[in-house]
């Protein structure tokens, strides 16, 4: 696998996807689909989230016309996905791709280790106290959410990446929108994505991943280098390697729920 500069990928995609930054005509692709501002708007906490009605049928509609080459990738919990989406169930990327559900069903799950626990008593203390601070439980990392108490998060950060070094490589700080996690070293979405190519039905096809977030980069990269298309949401102020963007959530909605009727 070659990885690409952003400059390189960008020059390499194809035109069409700045000016139709979500393909209509999906055959021959695989879809990767981060959850959180991508499929969902943002809400105050992780189960506040609102998934229309349509959206499961909608996704298990693309799936089958995809041969099964949809997956979810997300940092969430694997079950947390499941349980988003039910009663359909996809391939799955969990945990920023530390717990993978491949589409043959087969399960790698990245170990649940005993050296985060007294972090996770801890931070579960902070949040008994804090009523704003938010503590999701993903079994082998654990994450805290500040948006309803932004002033912890300075703190919070340091306090994980304390962790993260103290852990002798095993775990890594992952930041993302409002929340700062530990999650397994060594796995990202990258990584996962990666792993659900080398297998059917997404072997072979075309990958197209959306996602909103810095965890989305490393996925962004693979699909690059496998001649795919990233596609970015929301435009951010920071650096992408995305090769497309669209403006909100609410545009993917609109393209999955016309593409899968
Ligand atoms: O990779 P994703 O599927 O985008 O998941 C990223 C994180 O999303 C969730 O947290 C974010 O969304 C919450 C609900 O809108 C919001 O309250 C929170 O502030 C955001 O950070 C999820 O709870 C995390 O586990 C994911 O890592
Ligand atoms: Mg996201």
């Amino acid at each position: 696998m070659t990885i690409d500069t952003a400059e390189d990928a960008v020059a390499k995609s194809d035109p069409d996807c700045h000016s139709r930054p979500l393909p209509e005509d999906l055959t021959g692709w695989a879809l990767f689909l981060d959850i959180d501002g991508t499929l969902l708007d943002l809400a105050a906490a992780p189960t506040e989230v609102v998934v229309p009605e349509w959206m499961p049928g909608a996704l298990e509609r693309l799936s089958r016309r995809l041969d099964g080459a949809l997956a979810l990738v997300t940092g969430r919990a694997l079950e947390n996905a499941d349980e988003l989406f039910t009663p359909h169930r996809f391939a799955v990327a969990g945990l920023h791709g530390a717990d993978i559900r491949f589409a043959s069903g087969q399960m790698h799950m990245a170990p649940r280790s005993s050296f985060l626990d007294p972090l996770r008593n801890e931070l579960a203390s902070l949040a008994a106290l804090n009523p704003g601070l938010v503590l999701e439980d993903k079994q082998a990392g654990v994450a805290i959410h500040y948006r309803l108490a932004p002033k912890f998060g300075d703190g919070l950060i340091a306090k994980l990446t304390n962790f993260a070094e103290a852990s002798a490589g095993a775990f890594e700080v992952q930041l993302g929108k409002m929340v700062v996690e530990v999650r397994p070293a060594g796995a990202n979405k990258g990584t996962a994505v990666t792993a659900l190519l080398s297998q059917p039905p997404f072997q072979g096809r075309k990958p197209l991943a959306i996602g909103d977030d810095l965890t989305d980069e490393a996925m962004f990269v693979v699909v690059n280098a496998y001649g795919g298309r990233a596609v970015r949401v929301g435009r951010p102020d920071r650096p992408t390697v995305a090769t497309a963007e669209v403006d909100q959530a609410e545009d993917v909605r609109n393209w999955l729920e016309r593409i899968a009727a």
